[in-house]
């Protein structure tokens, strides 16, 4: 058996597609969503302390995401942050660098993120 958990964040965010052949040339903004899966190293959960029976606290888990990622994007225009172009594609596999270099200090591992840029529209990074 292997266990994960997952959490879900928002951030809102302006961004433009340069040279793209339809509306999102334009500058506009989405309310993404971005979702995180981790499991544990040893793919079980911790054995004992105030984490007992957990893969990793919400909380602990809530605070790398806003430090790493919410606190830089949110309410910023994402084509002043990056230099690359600011697709989904593109910001999911940044933020799954970013957020796997954090959590493996900690013993996790980040299996999978998912980042919703509409309700229809997401795209999926696993490791
Ligand atoms: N593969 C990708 N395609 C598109 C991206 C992207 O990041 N990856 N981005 C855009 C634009 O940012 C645009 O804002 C989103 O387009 P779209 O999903 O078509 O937005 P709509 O709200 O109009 O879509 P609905 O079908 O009405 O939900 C474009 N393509
Ligand atoms: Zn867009």
């Amino acid at each position: 058996m292997k266990i994960k958990a997952k959490k879900g964040f928002h951030f809102d965010a302006a961004h433009c597609l340069p040279g793209h052949s339809g509306k999102c040339a334009s500058m506009h903004g989405h309310t993404y969503r971005l979702e995180v899966v981790v499991a544990r190293k040893d793919g079980g959960i911790i054995a004992d302390g105030s984490s007992e029976g957990m893969i990793i606290d919400f909380g602990d888990l809530n605070r790398i995401v806003k430090e790493e990622i919410l606190d830089k994007v949110d309410h910023q225009c994402l084509n002043d942050l990056f230099d690359f172009r600011t697709t989904s594609e593109n910001l999911a596999a940044h933020f799954f660098t970013i957020l796997n270099e954090r959590l493996h200090a900690n013993d996790i591992v980040l299996e999978r993120i998912l980042l919703w840029e509409s309700n229809t529209s997401c795209v999926e990074v696993e490791r």
